[in-house]
């Protein structure tokens, strides 16, 4: 699979310094905990910004008799160094205000000691700071290749800023994550390589030399609390002030401020010399109140998720590297061998996993089956039948290793006439469903050899089951005796319950051929919701089919099914009778509930799809206020439901019904035109954390999606995707 030169730095980085970041961050993760703990445990009962250096010193003068200095820490806490008068150095915490002995300095928890030790030099001196300072830049390198890996992945230097499309755990929490923790990483690692610059002394660490006045003025002699300087200097602004060590005129206080150092007259507070601290000691002092979270307990919890992050990050990123590992070729025979050959567009590596099935079950009938990426298309000597799989990534685009497949068509004829077919893997979730699948398809169709046996099938959000609807069709199409590879299949074993029928209403009865059945189960417990999915597998092809769950009550479900002429398990449904029983699974599907908070809702559907929507008004005791927008041919269409609806709004659980009966006037009406005609209204739901729900046929949520998508956008000023990502746009459709 073609790696792009942002992803394969960015791997090959996050491998190489693995250990180093996993021990950096493991420890990093407990020195964060060092100045949230200390500032917790608050030495500094005083405000630093309400108290002058003339106040502090004239009320030290005034308790101790000989002071050598006054220090402020990074976590505010003050320190005074006096001789007390037995002669003795005492170092302890002051109040500012009162000049009072408020404590001792204890020496640091052993734990942050060894975590210290282990953090700068992996106990290793130099050799380990070295290798620390090392791990500290590659990391800052990976948050940069991150940056770049973001861009593309979100269509450029903008989509940084959009909101990412849900997609799965770790590809998106990886994503998002790196969005949220960018600044903060980089903000630690460049403080990091900086300290071990000093350190090495590749940065040298600036010393400050005064010009000393040689005229001492000793004349007039004021007290301490009239020095202009020390009135105008609060104590938040002091790093430490040594007071002078003798009644001599040429002994100052040394004031060090955070971005200067001053000698001032000790007698009349002259300013005697004044430094600025060069830059790079500026840097250093920030450098290390960044990398060590001390002077913030907001910035020290900041650090705390960096650190949790990075190892989310190694996590989430290893696995979808393996992820994209899985996606290897494996041919068995030679291209120019073959008759059928697989092309596949993937970024991420999904799609591979469905080409495989494809490719491994051709091999399982005898047939020769190549391989291959849309990159390395070529001229393929015995092909009678082409499937190109692809993915579409960006705005529409191609994915990475497919980009230059458009070139390479024109480039490699192929001699003999070919089948083509192609599949359009995508999400819905985007304006361009499948945009790139359509592309091809469109390159494909104007190739002189090329025969296209039929439309581009789309597959939304790599549904299993689409899959295997375009397996069913394309095999017949090529009179192959094709199924879904076991590899699939057995991934797919799951509980079953046993189930009896409790109604059944019959497809004959109803004029678009659906019925409902309600179905209560016999033995155990089972949890489910409306939403959930109900799993049929077919005795006869081991093919699972789903149904969505409206939950009548504990124990008993209710689906809506359309009987399709051909379809076993739907007819096997339908000639169910009241008594017998089914077994079946039930599938969690929590993406598609109706959340416990939601006030108000709008559920939308075709067909079928109003099955779960029905447990859902069933169950509403809490009177949310629902609207229900249902999409059917005719008014005979919704004889189904109408008694139960009807029901609904009249004891309040549902509020109002609009429904879309295409073909009960002369031009069409589906339900997108009636959204569109209370886009106000649905716009209004959204902004107040209303919930929107989709569910029945893809061809009905392309629709519904793109009104949406053009509410929000004119309404609310959003695109539909943030109200996804939000978990207000719900969508479960077939
Ligand atoms: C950043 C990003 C952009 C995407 N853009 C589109 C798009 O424009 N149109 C679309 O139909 N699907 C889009 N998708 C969905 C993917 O095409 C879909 O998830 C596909 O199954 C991924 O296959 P792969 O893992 O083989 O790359 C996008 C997914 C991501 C993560």
């Amino acid at each position: 699979m073609t790696i792009s030169i942002w992803r394969y730095s960015h791997l090959a980085l996050a491998i190489s310094s693995s250990i180093f970041i996993l021990l950096a961050s493991l420890t990093g993760i407990i020195l964060a905990f060092e100045p949230i703990s200390n500032r917790v445990q608050k030495q500094t009962i005083s405000n630093l910004d309400e108290i002058s250096v003339a106040e502090i010193t004239t009320t030290l003068r005034e308790n101790y008799s000989e002071i050598i200095s006054v220090e402020i820490d990074k976590n505010d806490w003050v320190t005074a160094s006096v001789i007390d008068d037995d002669g003795n150095n005492q170092i302890f915490y002051i109040d500012p205000l009162t000049g009072k002995n408020i404590g001792t300095p204890t020496e640091t928890h052993p734990i942050f000691q060894f975590a210290t030790s282990l953090h700068r030099s992996l106990f290793l001196k130099s050799i380990g700071r070295f290798f620390v300072g090392l791990t500290s830049f590659l990391l800052f390198l990976i948050s940069i290749t991150g940056i770049f890996l973001i861009f593309k992945k979100q269509g450029g230097f903008r989509g940084f800023f959009k909101p990412i499309v849900k997609e799965k755990f770790n590809p998106y929490y990886h994503t998002l994550f790196g969005k949220w923790l960018l600044i903060p990483i980089v903000i630690i690692t460049i403080s990091g390589v900086y300290l071990s610059l000093e350190q090495f002394s590749i940065i040298s660490k600036t010393k400050i030399v005064h010009q000393e006045d040689t005229l001492f003025a000793e004349e007039p002699v004021l007290p301490l609390s009239e020095f202009d300087i020390f009135n105008n200097t609060k104590l938040s602004d002091v790093r430490k002030i040594e007071f002078p060590f003798a009644e001599f005129p040429d002994s100052y206080f040394l004031l060090q401020l955070k971005d200067k150092e001053l000698l001032i007259n000790q007698f009349n507070g002259n300013i005697v010399s004044e430094v600025n601290y060069p830059f790079t000691a500026i840097i250093s002092y920030y450098s290390l109140i960044f990398h060590t979270g001390q002077a913030s307990i907001i910035w020290s919890i900041v650090l705390l998720f960096a650190c949790i992050g990075i190892l989310f990050f190694m996590y989430s990123g290893f696995s979808i590297a393996l992820q994209r590992r899985k996606s290897r070729i494996k041919n068995r025979y030679k291209k120019d061998d073959c008759e059928y050959v697989i092309l596949i567009g993937s970024e991420n590596g999904n799609t591979f996993y469905f080409a495989n099935a494809l490719h491994s079950e051709l091999i399982r009938l005898g047939k020769k089956s190549y391989l291959a990426e849309l990159n390395s298309y070529s001229s393929y000597k015995n092909m009678q039948h082409l499937v190109v799989m692809t993915a579409t990534y960006g705005a529409g685009e191609a994915p990475t290793n497919a980009k230059k497949f458009k070139a390479l068509l024109q480039t490699h004829q192929q001699g003999k006439p070919f089948d083509y077919s192609v599949v359009g893997f995508g999400s819905l979730a985007y304006p361009d469903f499948c945009k790139y699948a359509y592309d091809v398809d469109e390159l494909l169709e104007a190739h002189p050899n090329s025969n296209k046996i039929d439309d581009v099938f789309t597959i939304n959000n790599q549904s299993l089951e689409s899959f295997n609807q375009w397996l069913l069709k394309w095999k017949e199409k090529e009179n192959l005796e094709i199924r879904l590879p076991e590899a699939i299949l057995s991934k797919k074993k799951r509980k079953t319950y046993t189930f009896e029928v409790i109604k059944n209403t019959k497809a004959n009865k109803q004029s678009d051929n659906t019925f409902l059945i309600q179905l209560k189960v016999t033995l155990g417990k089972v949890r489910f919701k409306s939403g959930d999915l109900l799993s049929i597998t077919s005795d006869k092809d081991q093919r699972e089919r789903l149904y969505s769950i409206g939950k009548w009550d504990r124990n008993t479900i209710l689906i809506s099914v359309k009987l399709h002429d051909r379809g076993y398990v739907s007819n096997k449904l339908n000639d169910l009778t009241v008594g017998d029983k089914l077994t079946c699974g039930i599938v969690k599907n929590k993406d598609f509930r109706l959340p416990k908070k939601a006030k108000n809702a709008v559920f939308i559907a075709t067909g079928t799809g109003i099955g779960p929507y029905l447990g859902m008004m069933h169950e509403n005791n809490k009177k949310a206020v629902l609207q229900l927008y249902w999409g059917g041919r005719t008014k005979a269409s919704f004889e189904l439901y109408k008694k139960e609806v009807a029901t609904y709004i009249n004891n309040g659980n549902l509020q109002s019904l609009h429904l879309a009966l295409s073909q009960e006037q002369e031009e069409k009406v589906y339900v997108q035109h009636l959204l569109e005609r209370d886009s106000e209204h649905i716009a209004k739901i959204l902004k107040n954390k209303g919930v929107i729900m989709i569910c029945g046929s893809v061809v009905m949520q392309k629709d519904v999606t793109d009104t949406l998508n053009e509410i929000c956008k004119k309404h609310l000023n959003k695109p539909l995707s943030y109200y996804q990502n939000k978990g207000t746009v719900l969508m479960d459709c077939y």
